[in-house]
This record gives structure tokens, C-alpha cells and sequence, in this order.
């Protein structure tokens, strides 16, 4: 039975720890998909290369109120995908032939199976036609999650689509329902409403993207509710093919239909599949693999990063956690805590949204004493130019010290935008000495984030 220093399963963050300090450890990774993991081959990267196409196809759309009419006279979908993914699977490609071909690796072993805990700190790889049972004195987990599919009867029959395969389709749909009401469904509505597609947007609950701060929900479902056909409140129940699509039930009572299903309904971690419980990992009720603040899971030698083991299921925050894991596999003795202070988001819909730091509901809920303040970007020179009139900034900030406790912004280039205050909140940098202790670029639109600063309502000496 192979027995190796150390053993990385899962090939996204958890390939980015290999380096050549670790040149003379005896190391294998194992990977059953393809190579690279969520966020290149089918997360963050296509989806916001899709984004970007969608936003410059709704452009005509929003330029004849600037006096400029454009017409948008046709979307290539097979051209934009074969586009999309010629550029990511090469370098999907590449990243599998570095380590299982590379003379940097030769110190490495590519298991390319399912792994699967069968004793402790022994895992077993399927590979074709046959498997291989392993040892290592450590491992780094890294398998992370897969889409959660809702029990709908008769939606294995119709067929649906996750994330996973929605982005490969061979032609667009003419009508698309989406179940569920996070990131997911939020950026794939904007960008198939953008190409023409006629959206409906199933959610359970009563706004969309509700663990965004409430006046952020609020103005993304009024502008959805403009843009695609949003179903609040319903729950889906039943699914079958009718004579020109597929129709869901809802229990509320009414159905609809469409080409295609895409299923929206959050992630589950790979941990049951992993089955870390035969090594003696403990988990949480979510699945999520329990660490400490060095990513250490309940067994010593054993640590887990990214959507496994994290709530967040980020990739800025499956790459910390993996240097953090990389540092403390190379220093046992200086090892290094994770740093979950101040973690942002952004939704890259339309508009854009972007977060940090504890929302209104939070602050209200964990009785933290906070004032608030909002700055339209229709308040601002270059929301002006842009003609925005539904984007705004709202800041939450500790009344006696200034120090910035949440920031929410939803409008033209949040996700950019909001930097400034997640660099201020990781820093301590108080709202007043932010706001007048540097320049801000005039007509820019970090202007936005100056007008917040200044609008927010702190005691006298701050
Ligand atoms: C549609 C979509 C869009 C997203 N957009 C963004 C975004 O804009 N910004 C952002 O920050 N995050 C985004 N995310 C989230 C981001 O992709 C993930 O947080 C990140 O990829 C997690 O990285 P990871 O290394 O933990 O897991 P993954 O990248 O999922 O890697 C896990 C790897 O482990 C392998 N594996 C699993 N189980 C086993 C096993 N038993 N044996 C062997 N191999 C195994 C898998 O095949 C996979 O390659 C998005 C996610 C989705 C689904
Ligand atoms: N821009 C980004 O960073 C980005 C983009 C896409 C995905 N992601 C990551 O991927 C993860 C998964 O995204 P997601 O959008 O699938 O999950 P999510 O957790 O953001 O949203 C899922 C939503 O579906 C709802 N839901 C659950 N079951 C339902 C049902 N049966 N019917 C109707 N609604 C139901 C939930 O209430 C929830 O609001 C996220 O946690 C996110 O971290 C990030």
C-alpha cells in the first residue's frame, strides 16, 4: 500500500499548495473530475465570461434613453460558448498535464479517481476498472461541493440542468424557469434574459437574494420584477412534460412552463462522498467539514479548505484558506490562523451587488450599536453620466468609533467599487479619516463610497 507524506484531494484551491518547497515530500493528488475545480471549469470564471457577453448584449437595450440607438440583431450562443470554454479547457488542460507530466512534479503522484475514506487516514481511489487504497501522514481536503437537487416529483424524468452543464447547452432556450433565488439564479437570469430568453424565476421565498442586507433584496427584486417573470412564495412540487415543455406545479396552485429547468438551490459539500466520518472527521448538520482556525479538521495532520469544510463557498476564501493550509503544512511550528474578519461578495447580476461585514438584519439581530447611510449613485457626477436610478451605497458603522461594521452596495461596478471599505474595515480605518484623509478621484464613481462616508450620522468627535 502506497504511503505518501502528504495527499491533496481535490484539484481547485487544493491544487494551488504544491510548490516546489514541498520538492522532496512524497505527495499525490487525487481528482475524479476534471482538473482545476468549481471556479474555472464551471463557477466563477465562465460564469462571468457569460456575464460580460450578457452585459454588452443588454446594452442596446439601455442606450436609446442616452439618445444613441443600437439594435441588437442577433446572439451566436454556440460562438459565445465555444469561446467561453476554448479558452478555459485548455488551461484545464494544461493544469492536468503540469502535474502528471512536468519534471517539477516528479516528486507527485496524480490519483485521477474518486477518492473515498476507508479507515483512518487510508483513503481508496476508483480508477478505471479497478482502485487503489493509500496512506499519508497528512492530507489536505479539498473536494468541495455539487448542487443541491430539490425532491420535485417527476423532475429526474423532464431533466433539468445545475450550473454544472447549463453554460454547455447546444442551442438557447426560448424560455428558461429557474428554481431558486441566490447567487446562481441571479447572475444565469441576467445573462439568458440578456440573449433573449424569456426567464421565470421560481422562488420560495418572498424576495430574492434575501441574506443580502433587506433594502438590497428589496430594490434587486423590485428591478427583477421588471426584467423576468418572478414567482414568489411558491414551492415547486411536480414536474412533467407537457405538449410543448416541460411544466412545473406549484403547491400555491398554478404551473408553469418552459424549454429548460435550471436548478439554483444552493450547494452541499462533498464530504459524505469523501465519507470523512471513516477516518474520524467531524462534521457539521450542513455537511461542512469542521476545522479550526489553522483549517486543522478533529483529526491532527488532517486539514480542509474551501467549500468542504467553509459557509462562505467563495473562491477568494478556498484560496486563503489554501495558503493558510500551504504555510502550516511548511511551518508546524509557527503555524497560522485563517482570517474570516471581514469576507465580501459580490453578485454579478444586473445590477451588480457587493457586501462585507454584517447587513442591517445582523447588526440589529446581534444588538451592535450601529447608525446607517445611504448615497444613491444618482446622487454622485458619475452616476449622472451613467443615468443610474435605482443604485445606492448603504453603510453601517459603530456610532462612538466610526469603525465600519458593514457595507452593501448594489449598482454599475459594485463588486469594484465596495474595495476601498473592505480594505478600510480589514484595516481600521474609521469612516471620518477615510473619507477626508485621502483624495477622491473627481467624477470617479468611488465617489459613491465618499458621499456614504460623509452622510453617516457619527457622534460629534468622530
Ligand atoms: C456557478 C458558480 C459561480 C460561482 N461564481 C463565483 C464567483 O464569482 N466568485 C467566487 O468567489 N466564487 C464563485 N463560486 C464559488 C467557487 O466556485 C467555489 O467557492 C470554489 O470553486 C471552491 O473551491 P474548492 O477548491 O473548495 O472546491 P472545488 O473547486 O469544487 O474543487 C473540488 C475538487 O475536488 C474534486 N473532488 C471532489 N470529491 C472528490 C473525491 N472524493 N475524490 C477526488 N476528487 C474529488 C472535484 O472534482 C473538484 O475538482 C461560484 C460557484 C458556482 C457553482
Ligand atoms: N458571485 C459569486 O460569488 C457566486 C456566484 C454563483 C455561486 N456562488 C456560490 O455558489 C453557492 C451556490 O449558489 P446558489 O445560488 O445555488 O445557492 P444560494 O445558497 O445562494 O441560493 C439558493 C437559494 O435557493 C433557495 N431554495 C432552496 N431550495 C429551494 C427550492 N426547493 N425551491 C426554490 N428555492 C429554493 C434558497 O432559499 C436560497 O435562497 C453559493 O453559496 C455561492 O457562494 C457564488
Amino acid at each position: 500500500m502506497p504511503h505518501y507524506d502528504l495527499v491533496i484531494v481535490g484539484t481547485g484551491s487544493g491544487n494551488s499548495i504544491l510548490d516546489p518547497r514541498f520538492a522532496d515530500w512524497k505527495t499525490a493528488i487525487v481528482e475524479k473530475g476534471v482538473f482545476g475545480g468549481t471556479c474555472l471549469n464551471v463557477g466563477c470564471i465562465p460564469t462571468k465570461m457569460f456575464v460580460h457577453t450578457a452585459d454588452l448584449a443588454a446594452t442596446p437595450s439601455a442606450a436609446s434613453r442616452f439618445g444613441v440607438d443600437e439594435e441588437l440583431t442577433g446572439v451566436r450562443w454556440r460562438d459565445v460558448r465555444d469561446r467561453i470554454f476554448g479558452r478555459i479547457d485548455p488551461i484545464a488542460a494544461g493544469g492536468r498535464e503540469y502535474r502528471t507530466g512536468h519534471q517539477d512534479n516528479a516528486n507527485v503522484t496524480v490519483y485521477e479517481g474518486e477518492g473515498r475514506f476507508t479507515g483512518h487516514k487510508e483513503l481508496t481511489v476508483a480508477l478505471p476498472g479497478d482502485s487503489e487504497t493509500i496512506t499519508a501522514d497528512r492530507f489536505v481536503l479539498a473536494a468541495g461541493g455539487r448542487p443541491i437537487i430539490p425532491d420535485i416529483a417527476g423532475l429526474d424524468e423532464v431533466g433539468y440542468h445545475t450550473s454544472d452543464t447549463i453554460m454547455r447547452l447546444d442551442r438557447l432556450p426560448r424560455r428558461l424557469v429557474i428554481i431558486g433565488s441566490g447567487f446562481v439564479a441571479a447572475e444565469f437570469a441576467h445573462v439568458f434574459a440578456s440573449f433573449g430568453v424569456e426567464v421565470t424565476l421560481v422562488a420560495r421565498s418572498g424576495a430574492l437574494l434575501r441574506h443580502e442586507d433587506g433594502d438590497i433584496s428589496t430594490r434587486f427584486t423590485e428591478l427583477a420584477r421588471q426584467r423576468f417573470d418572478v414567482r414568489l412564495n411558491r414551492h415547486t412540487v411536480r414536474a412533467h412534460r407537457g405538449e410543448t415543455g416541460v411544466v412545473l406545479a406549484f403547491e400555491e396552485g398554478e404551473t408553469v412552463e418552459a424549454d429548460d429547468v435550471l436548478i439554483a438551490t444552493g450547494r452541499r459539500p462533498n464530504s459524505d462522498l469523501l465519507d470523512v466520518a471513516a477516518t474520524g472527521i467531524s462534521t457539521m448538520d450542513t455537511g461542512h467539514v469542521v476545522v479550526d482556525d489553522y483549517q486543522e479538521t478533529s483529526v491532527p495532520g488532517i486539514y480542509a479548505l474551501g467549500d468542504l469544510s467553509s459557509r462562505h463557498e467563495l473562491k477568494h476564501v478556498a484560496n486563503h484558506e489554501a495558503r493558510v493550509v500551504q504555510h502550516n503544512l511548511l511551518h508546524p511550528a509557527e503555524r497560522i490562523r485563517a482570517d474570516h474578519r471581514f469576507v465580501p461578495h459580490a453578485v454579478f447580476s444586473s445590477p451588480q451587488i457587493a457586501s462585507v461585514g454584517l447587513t442591517e438584519e445582523a447588526a440589529r439581530e446581534r444588538g451592535v450599536a450601529y447608525v446607517t447611510s445611504k448615497q444613491d449613485y444618482a446622487g454622485i457626477a458619475y452616476g449622472w453620466a451613467m443615468e443610474d436610478t435605482s443604485g445606492f451605497a448603504k453603510l453601517l458603522a459603530d456610532p462612538a468609533t466610526g469603525q465600519l461594521l458593514g457595507a452593501h452596495i448594489i449598482g454599475p461596478q459594485a463588486p469594484t467599487v465596495i474595495q476601498p471599505l473592505i480594505q478600510a474595515m480589514s484595516f481600521g480605518l474609521d469612516a471620518h479619516s477615510m473619507a477626508r484623509g485621502q483624495y477622491w478621484i473627481h467624477p470617479a464613481m468611488p465617489e459613491l463610497v465618499e458621499n456614504a462616508l460623509l452622510n453617516l450620522p457619527l457622534e460629534p468627535n468622530q
